[in-house]
């Protein structure tokens, strides 16, 4: 049984083609399907602009600002407004309006603003790491892809948690407000050193190991906590990964640098800072939210915590009267981390290139509710991801009406070690075959699983491993529809399930196996499965009435069990034949059943 391996790209990878946004979205990105007119194109990324035609520009809303260089590019390609410090009522009225949305984090993107959004929003960016002010669950739930920009800003964090260090262990803005009130304390302001005290790391991902790196060129001893970060990379600059507990127990200094999330909300409380050293100093420039601030400022007042320097606060901004902002020692900063000349351009520019990416139909390797699959892959991958939603599409198809589809299993056939396969697109695409065309849903590659999962609709895949050389990703895939009736029964193969396979010839998908049957018809265009009595003449037959009616045959390919047996005829043709061609072709006496096919 095989499931998808997860790819992982490195930040900087450069923007990916995908294909996955729907086409019955209103200007939307979609995959364009080639169609057979005579001559093959390949497939294509498109723009689909409706309601006010092909020529008109997406909408993006910036909400907070933006540099200009990534304000420059957005406009190359878009309409851009720029409203800042909207009401979450006013964001909800000017959201229907919008493909996109460019945010800081200053700006909740709420499940209201994606409901009010009424199906326009494609994608939201986040002009920087933190995405905890977006909805993750309903941006999905509502096929919004959402983008941040994850490197831009990391050593601008990462400096100013290194400057509130060095400023709290010297009371420097403390000092500095007591000098300007007329006052010269000096023996008030006496601080401690950092040379030789231990630094906590809590969360080793890029802010945290550049903090790191430069705590160690303050000759500060620095361990890191972090369930996920390799050790070898804390090793390679001289870091020791150690559990949660030893770390706070260590750390005269604790450093915080790990996301906001349900698991590491209010990690430091009462009971973790009864774990730590009397007297230690906390920095957060990660999030408010992962500090019980009401816990901190009882750890300040016994004496557990000396020092506390915070950058950002469970409300932002916090209350006016908040004791934990106003406790003499505290040193605190508006959320200023990412605030550098230098950091704000780069996220400006790097968000700008991601949402122009994705309203293009190319999907951010910065996508955060989607899986990020390396170019190359993608590329191979490409005709498959066609074949794929065309089964998907054939065999909801063969469904007798009134058979609710549960089940489906699709198998995939190829000589690559199950690792070297990643089946999360395929699985996307196979699942908008399969439900696009008996619903209103639309399904992209954000919302195919949920969407699958919503409507009851199970996926298993399997992996069936092939000798000889793994040249091409896959031999074949095949979509099998259990517990169902078929309108074409010869679709039903032999273990009782709806059965479509297919194969790419030449960058062609083909359907090459319905049921039980052999077949070989490129997927362009739309079909007809005949199954007859295989005797002469019914190629000639079937298409002389095709011609009559002036639908252009583009394939005709004929599968049999045995000669003068049963076999099924496919034919692919150009255009959807006419209620009374299809009645024409019924009535050919050795023809049993037939099922006429949209891709
Ligand atoms: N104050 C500011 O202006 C800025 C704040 N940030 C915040 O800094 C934080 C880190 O950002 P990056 O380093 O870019 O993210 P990152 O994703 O590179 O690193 C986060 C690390 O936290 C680790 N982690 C997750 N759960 C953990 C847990 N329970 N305990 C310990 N570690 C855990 C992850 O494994 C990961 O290595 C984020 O919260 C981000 O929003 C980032 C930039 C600017
Ligand atoms: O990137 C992050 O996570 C930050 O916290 C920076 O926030 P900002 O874009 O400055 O509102």
């Amino acid at each position: 049984m095989a499931t998808s391996a997860s790819s992982s790209v490195s930040p900087r990878q450069p923007s990916l083609k995908l294909s996955l946004l729907s086409s019955k979205q209103s200007l939307s990105p979609v995959f364009s399907v080639p169609f057979n007119h005579g001559k093959r194109s390949l497939p294509r990324f498109v723009i689909v602009a409706s309601g006010s035609g092909l020529s008109s520009k997406p909408t993006v809303l910036v909400a907070e600002k933006l540099g200009e260089a990534g304000l420059g590019l957005l406009k190359e390609f878009a309409n851009v407004d720029c409203s800042y410090n909207l009401t979450p009522e006013e964001l909800c009225t000017k959201i229907s309006l919008c493909d996109a949305l460019i945010v800081r984090s200053g700006t909740k993107v709420s499940r209201e603003v994606f409901e009010s959004s009424a199906g326009r929003l494609k994608v939201v960016g986040r002009a920087g790491v933190g995405i905890d002010n977006v909805d993750l669950a309903a941006a999905t739930e509502f096929g919004c892809l959402v983008v941040n920009a994850p490197t831009a800003n990391t050593v601008a964090a990462a400096e100013h948690g290194i400057a509130l260090l060095a400023a709290m262990a010297r009371n420097v803005a403390q000092a500095d407000a007591s000098v300007k009130a007329g006052k010269w304390q000096r023996n008030k302001y006496v601080g401690v050193s950092l040379v030789g005290k231990t630094l906590a790391v809590m969360g080793f991902g890029k802010v945290g190991s550049e903090v790191a790196r430069r705590a160690k060129g303050l000759g500060m001893h620095v361990i890191a906590h972090d369930p996920y970060a390799p050790a070898d990379r804390a090793r390679a600059i001289g870091v020791d990964l150690v559990g949660f507990d030893e770390a706070l127990a260590r750390a005269d200094f604790v450093s915080l640098h790990m996301p906001l999330t349900p698991s590491t909300s209010k990690m430091l409380n009462d009971e973790t800072f009864a774990k730590m050293k009397k007297g230690v100093r906390i920095i957060n420039v990660a999030r408010g939210g992962v500090i019980d601030e009401d816990a901190l400022v009882r750890a300040l007042d016994s004496g557990i915590v000396a020092q506390a320097a915070l950058d950002v606060f469970t409300v932002e901004p916090p209350p006016q009267d908040s004791k934990l902002v106003r406790h003499e020692r505290v040193t605190v900063t508006p959320h200023l981390g990412a605030s550098t000349m230098e950091a704000q351009e780069g996220v400006a520019i790097e968000i700008a290139e991601a949402v122009v990416g994705a309203l293009k139909g190319e999907l951010a390797a910065t996508a955060v509710n989607a899986p990020m699959v390396p170019a190359e892959v993608l590329t191979e991958l490409k005709p498959f991801v066609e074949l794929a939603e065309k089964l998907g599409r054939l065999a909801v198809q063969l469904v007798a009406g009134g058979s609710g589809v549960k089940t489906v299993k699709v198998t995939y056939a190829s000589s690559r070690a199950p690792d070297d396969l990643d089946t999360r697109l395929l699985r996307a695409m196979i699942t908008k075959g399969l439900i696009e065309p008996i619903s209103s849903v639309f399904v992209n590659l954000v919302n195919a699983d949920y969407t699958a999962k919503q409507r009851g609709l199970r996926i298993t895949e399997e992996r069936i491993l092939l000798d000889g050389s793994p040249e091409n990703p896959l031999e074949f895939i095949q979509v099998q529809i259990a517990n169902v009736e078929s309108k074409f029964a010869s679709a039903i193969s032999e273990s009782g399930e709806i059965k479509v396979e297919g194969r790419v010839k030449d960058g062609v998908p083909h359907l090459t196996k319905v049921g039980s049957f052999e077949v070989d018809v490129s997927l362009e265009g739309s079909i007809i499965l005949c199954r007859q009595v295989d005797q002469p003449g019914m190629i000639g037959q079937v298409g002389s009435i095709l011609g009559e009616e002036n639908v252009n045959v583009s394939f005709m390919s004929v599968g049999r069990i045995a000669p003068r047996k049963h076999a099924v005829m496919a034919i692919g043709v150009d255009d959807q034949p006419s209620k009374q061609t299809l009645k024409r072709i019924g009535e050919v006496p050795a023809i049993e059943e037939f099922v006429f096919l949209k891709l």
